[in-house]
């Protein structure tokens, strides 16, 4: 990341709303504007699927399902934190599993950029499956958006439900069902 320029940014946003960046509580926001962003966009400079390298094999072919993953991005529009649940399932090809701890890695990666919250699930669902090769992959993510929230329409506890959706569970009805129901639970 190129702090300079987050410095030189955040200290015309300062002035750009007509405040002092001199003042006291202001002097030492840019610098802690670039901090929080080499936190908060650390998702930028690495590789999901490298979460993903931790493999097993386990003599099971059932469904895998994380849910209620805490999620915490950034509105690529707005620069303003979406936030919510991340669920992902999983159902293993000839019983290739990953560590569980793994599927919440790859969605604090790739929610940790800016994002739209559709390109986020999809991401997550992808990634998944080019490092995996499951049978099927479904993720579901419910956040709400500052930006509907503190601006705009003004829409306080509105949720945006997203889901991605890959093989099996794209083919199979019952097996799709399934996995809702339990993410619904
Ligand atoms: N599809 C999608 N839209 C998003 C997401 N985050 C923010 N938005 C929307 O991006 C849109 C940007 O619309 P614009 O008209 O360019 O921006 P704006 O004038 O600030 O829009 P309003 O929010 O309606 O005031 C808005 O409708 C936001 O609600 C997201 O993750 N997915
Ligand atoms: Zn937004």
């Amino acid at each position: 990341m190129d702090r300079e320029k987050i410095l030189q940014g955040v200290r015309l946003l300062i002035e750009g709303i007509g405040e002092d960046p001199e003042r006291e509580g202001l002097q030492g926001t840019p610098d802690r504007v670039a901090r929080m962003c080499e936190e908060i966009f650390c998702g930028l400079h690495s590789d999901p699927k490298e979460e993903l390298n931790v493999c097993f094999t386990e003599n099971h072919s059932e469904m895998i399902l994380v849910k209620d993953i805490p999620i915490y991005s950034v509105c690529e529009h707005h620069l303003l934190p979406f936030y919510g649940k991340a669920h992902v399932a999983y159902i293993p090809r000839q019983g290739k599993l990953t560590g569980l701890s793994k599927l919440a890695r790859v969605v604090e990666t790739l929610s940790k950029r800016p994002q739209l919250q559709e390109r986020l699930t999809s991401q997550v669902a992808d990634t998944i499956m080019d490092a995996l090769n499951p049978l099927g992959v479904i993720v579901v993510i419910e956040a709400e958006h500052m930006c509907m929230t503190m601006r705009g329409i003004k829409k306080a506890g509105a949720k945006t439900m997203t889901s991605a959706v890959r093989g099996v569970f794209k083919t199979s009805e019952a097996t799709r069902a399934e996995a809702f129901a339990l993410i619904k639970e």
